[in-house]
């Protein structure tokens, strides 16, 4: 067996090279045959998983955030070579959604074991997003909270699940909700002042918010949330509960699944997946059923 490790050594504020230090030494006492790579700007962990092999390498882990293990699958998309994942970041929301230990010892030991699992994935435009796709606010709130300062302070003192909340007050102050069209498996639905849909392909984002407490990933469907004609005050209210998923209980907060999911404004809106900013409205995102491999 041949582990290929693609280390983020900046996620989680420089965890992800203090995680694996200890990764490291763990190998070369159980005399595992790994090589590593490390990233070196976004998205170059794609151009390194493009490039590898089910010949060269029997598995390839990321050793990061939600942002790494987004780049490395999109780069092992149709190669056949499963994931593994030690989770280093400051959300994990991944990880959190596929019981994947937070602790590296025990990822990388589950990792070592080698029962594999196929998840579902979904696609906007020629990327994959394998937690969750943002419109609107959270989508806001992804580019002020990556762009933060407090980000990688909260992180160092160990309070990095704060940083979202507070990019969300932050956001919260100006935004503006505005009117979209969806249509989700060719099913024409408006929504009027909206402040955010959420398509869903685990349950949680930002950290372990709980927006489609739900969402499956493998049941070859997404949730979507969208959040409507909710007042700022209501909004502030209802987010705290979003943590338990206990804001699905709000008449101002939808819940439908489907296969394909287009979204329409009136004006162009922001769109994050996997906390990563991909592009603007109009778009169209499709699940693919069991896309990928995880180890
Ligand atoms: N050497 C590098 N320099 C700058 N950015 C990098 C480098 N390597 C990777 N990146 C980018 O860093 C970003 C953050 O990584 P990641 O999401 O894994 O960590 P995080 O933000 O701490 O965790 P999470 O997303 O779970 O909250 C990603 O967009 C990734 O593409």
């Amino acid at each position: 067996m041949m582990y290929y490790f693609i280390v983020n050594k900046i996620s989680g504020n420089g965890k992800g090279l203090k995680v694996w230090k200890k990764v490291e030494k763990l190998l070369q006492g159980k005399r595992v045959n790994y090589q590593v790579r490390f990233t070196e700007r976004p998205k170059h962990a794609a151009e390194i998983a493009k490039e590898l092999s089910s010949e060269q390498c029997d598995a390839v882990v990321a050793v990061g955030g939600d942002g790494t293990v987004h780049d490395v699958a999109n780069g092992l998309i149709d190669s056949n070579i499963p994931l593994g994942v030690i989770p280093a970041g400051s959300g994990n929301d991944f990880a959190r959604a596929l019981d994947i230990p937070m602790d590296y010892k025990k990822a990388l030991e589950r990792i070592l074991m080698g029962k594999q699992r196929k998840i579902d994935i979904g696609r906007i435009g020629n990327e994959y997003c394998i937690t969750v796709t943002g419109i609107g606010f959270d989508g806001k709130v992804a580019e002020v909270n990556n762009a933060s300062k407090y980000k990688s302070w909260l992180n160092f003192i160990r309070l990095g699940d704060l940083s979202y909340g507070l990019s969300f007050l932050h956001v919260l102050l100006k935004y503006r909700p505005v009117n979209i069209q969806l249509k989700v498996d060719g099913k024409n639905l408006v929504f009027f002042n909206v402040w955010l849909i959420a398509i869903a392909n685990i349950p949680n984002y930002g950290g372990g918010i709980r927006i489609c407490p739900d969402a499956y990933y493998n049941d070859g469907l997404f949730d979507i949330c969208i959040v409507h004609n909710m007042t700022k005050w209501e909004l502030l209210r209802t987010f705290p509960k979003a943590y338990k998923g206990r804001h699905i209980f709000h008449p101002c907060v939808t819940i439908i699944k489907g296969k394909q999911v287009e979204v329409i404004s009136e004006l162009p809106i922001i769109v994050q997946g996997d906390g990563e900013l991909l592009t603007k409205t109009p778009v169209n995102v499709t699940i693919h059923k069991d896309a990928l491999l995880i180890i």
